[in-house]
């Protein structure tokens, strides 16, 4: 399993390896020793399962605002998406910027997004699965969100705006601007 820093502090990519052979694969998706080493801090209590039959869904941009904060280890285990954690952290030296990974079944790269960031994701391809591991259990109340196309965010989604599938709900998501802070940076 490789695992390595990305340009916002706190933000991991993970490569667990695949051992392969004339039946298939075999990989162990997660090392609560290997991941603690690398510097992530995590206690998962929920797996989720998302299932997007179209390309060009955006789910996001969300984080769930404490006590109910929740760190987010990322996988997409058929297609591919663009994975994009937004650093929400008011005081940071990287407030308002993003890191933009490309999580697929093929490249089997995770991204482990931590408290302290607005999370979501496009699909490039349709029928995309992805399962990810959650530090909190979802709290609806303290469910929020942040507008995908926040031009202050200046997110490449790689899909054409027409594309876009979005719930009604991220349709009207406020820009970071008009959000309420929900995080502080602690250096
Ligand atoms: C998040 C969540 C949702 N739900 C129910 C609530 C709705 O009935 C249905 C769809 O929820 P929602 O539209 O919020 O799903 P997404 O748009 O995929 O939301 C996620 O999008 C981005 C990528 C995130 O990082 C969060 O994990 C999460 O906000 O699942 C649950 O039962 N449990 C949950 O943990």
């Amino acid at each position: 399993m490789n695992i390595e820093t990305l340009s916002i502090s706190g933000l991991l990519l993970v490569t667990p390896k695949k051992h392969g052979d004339q039946r298939g694969f075999f990989s162990e998706t997660f090392r609560a020793d290997v991941f603690a080493a690398a510097g992530g801090d995590a206690n998962f209590v929920q797996d989720n399962h998302v299932l997007s039959t179209q390309r060009g869904v955006v789910r996001g941009l969300h984080f769930q605002t404490p006590p109910h904060a929740q760190g987010k280890l990322v996988r997409c285990t058929r297609g591919a998406i663009l994975d994009v954690a937004v650093d929400i952290r008011v005081g940071s030296p990287t407030y308002g910027q993003h890191v933009a990974a490309e999580l697929s079944a093929e490249n089997w790269r995770q991204l482990w997004v931590p408290p302290g960031f607005a999370h979501g994701y496009v699909t490039l391809e349709d029928n995309c699965e992805v399962i990810y591991k959650v530090t909190d259990y979802y709290a609806p109340d303290c469910d929020r969100g942040i507008a995908w196309d926040d031009p202050a965010l200046a997110i490449d989604w790689r899909i054409p705006a027409s594309d876009i599938i979005l719930s009604d709900k991220d349709k009207k998501q406020p820009r970071l601007q008009d959000a309420a802070a929900a995080f502080h940076f602690a250096s």
